[in-house]
């Protein structure tokens, strides 16, 4: 007899990847694939949707033939965040390439919107969001300003946008379904988290016609069914779905995610809290029509300023051995490295602000290059865990981590030192792909409950905050010296 297995798509930034889960949560199959990442203008970052679903269709091609006989009880996507995708709904074309979530050409679009009176706070009272081009309404507005036709195309309501779950729903169900969870929907700055429906101020703030969208469902839940039969039972934005995965299930718990970027996530119950110091109310997600929120902390160069020094600067052959010279010595020699090549997410918000090195010596080689880019790392996770502690008045009691740097005990141990809390890293840190797979599993039956999730969690190790006070601080302060010079680097199009 064939195992039960629940399928997870994890849809990231730069590669696509499906695991195969049984019912002890074990990884049963695994396959990836890395997809183009294309910069055509400085500053901006697109992907070809195709490739996407190309990608994402042969990992789930793949990682089934490696699980061999198992009966697919159900899919669970997880992905990356606010990237938009705009295809016409009779031929299934996207009409240009996806925008990243990194993207920052709509920078002087949104300024001059901010400008005017009242609409950052109706923009943050409704959606939670900022007035930030990281989010997926003026990505789809451009290509609607942009591409020639769309915009007459749209308002016939010939064209569909979504984000990238919507997408994969779309190819995966032959174009029968336009779908979006309520965790993916938070991130458009469309959607009013409150009184969970498109906001037709914000669609026309953002000049958005309302056909384009799709109808918005349960995190967990069954939405339809694949070509073949299999259902899609859970969708969330991956940083929700690792939020799921790490059970951080109540108010207060919090995990950080370092992939690409970083995203530190606090689960705030059914409460909606808002932030007074600069981090997104989001939706958690929403199961069986009940919404839960989370405060988050968005950084948008965590593990990537390692691959930069990877690919880019070539001072490295591998992220590991980016790793393994941070560690063999104790400081930067002095050289902060802020990775403000996309701009500055939470708390600072600056789409103008650019990558800055400084403090270097004589002495400043590639060893302290990469110990400054693995301590950059944890610093923007600290000034967000600030933030957050300062929110919700209570101190971190521990932060769970996980994404491909949380492999790296030199980057653990400087958040630990940094942050003065416990970081924990699970036996699972596959946690993205971990929590579409719980999602989709619940609506299924194939696991009980949550109480059941927060059993299977189980600690790998512990990185306890060591160091000297007075030292630290002393490195924080050099950091938001260089993180000053960062800001307000690209000048202002009017
Ligand atoms: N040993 C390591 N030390 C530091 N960074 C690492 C290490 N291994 C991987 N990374 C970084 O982790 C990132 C990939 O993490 P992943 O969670 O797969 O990202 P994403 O989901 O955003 O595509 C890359 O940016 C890479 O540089
Ligand atoms: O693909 P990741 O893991 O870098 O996550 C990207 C985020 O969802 C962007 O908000």
């Amino acid at each position: 007899m064939s195992a039960d297995v629940i399928v997870a798509l994890d849809q990231g930034t730069t590669s696509s990847r499906a695991l195969v889960f049984d019912r002890d949560s074990r990884i049963v199959a695994v396959a990836q694939k890395e997809f183009t990442q294309h910069y055509p203008v400085p500053g901006w970052v697109e992907h070809d949707p195709e490739e996407i679903w190309q990608t994402q269709k042969q990992t789930l091609d793949e990682a089934l033939a490696e699980a061999g006989e198992v009966n697919v009880r159900a899919i669970g996507i997880a992905n990356q965040r606010e990237t938009v995708v705009v295809w016409d709904r009779n031929t299934g074309a996207p009409v240009y390439n996806a925008i990243v979530w990194q993207d920052r050409r709509t920078a002087d679009t949104c300024r001059k919107m901010a400008a005017e009176d009242g609409v950052v706070a109706m923009v943050g009272d409704r959606t939670g969001l900022r007035l930030d081009p990281y989010f997926s309404a003026t990505k789809a507005a451009w290509i609607l300003n942009h591409v020639e036709g769309a915009r007459e195309k749209a308002e016939r309501g010939e064209l569909a946008m979504g984000t990238v779950d919507s997408w994969l729903v779309w190819k995966l169900t032959g174009g029968k379904l336009h779908v979006t969870d309520e965790s993916n929907a938070s991130r458009s700055l469309l959607y009013n988290i409150h009184e969970h429906c498109w906001d037709d101020e914000m669609l026309e703030l953002f000049g958005i016609p309302r056909s384009m969208l799709p109808k918005v469902c349960d995190s967990s839940g069954i939405c339809g069914e694949t070509s073949d039969g299999v259902p899609i039972a859970g969708m969330a934005g991956d940083q929700q779905a690792a939020l799921f995965g790490q059970a951080c299930f109540e108010k207060g718990m919090a995990k950080n995610t370092y992939g690409t970027g970083c995203f530190l996530l606090m689960h705030t119950g059914t409460d909606a809290v808002r932030s007074e110091n600069d981090l997104l109310t989001t939706v958690a997600w929403r199961i069986r029509g009940v919404t839960e929120y989370a405060l988050e902390g968005s950084v948008f160069m965590g593990g990537a300023v390692v691959q930069w020094l990877r690919d880019e600067m070539k001072m490295v052959e591998t992220a590991a051995e980016c790793s393994e010279l941070a560690a063999s010595v104790d400081d930067a020699g002095g050289l902060f490295l802020v990775p403000a090549f996309a701009g500055l997410g939470a708390p600072h918000w600056d789409p103008y602000a650019r990558g800055v090195a400084v403090g270097m010596t004589r002495g400043t080689g590639r060893t302290q290059f990469c110990r400054a880019a693995i301590e950059a790392i944890a610093y923007q996770v600290n000034d967000l865990a600030e933030c957050m502690v300062a929110d919700s008045g209570v101190a971190l009691e521990e932060l769970r981590v996980d994404g491909g740097a949380a492999r790296s005990d030199v980057l653990l141990q400087f958040q630990a030192d940094l942050a003065q809390v416990d970081v924990v890293r699970p036996e699972v840190v596959e946690t993205t792909a971990l929590g579409a797979a719980y999602l989709a599993g619940l609506a299924v039956g194939f696991w009980d409950g949550r109480e059941e999730i927060g059993r299977r969690w189980a600690k790998e190790r512990v990185f306890d905050p060591a160091g000297d006070k007075e030292e630290v601080d002393g490195k924080v302060r050099g950091w938001r010296r260089a993180v000053e010079r960062a800001k307000h680097w690209e000048e202002e199009k009017d």
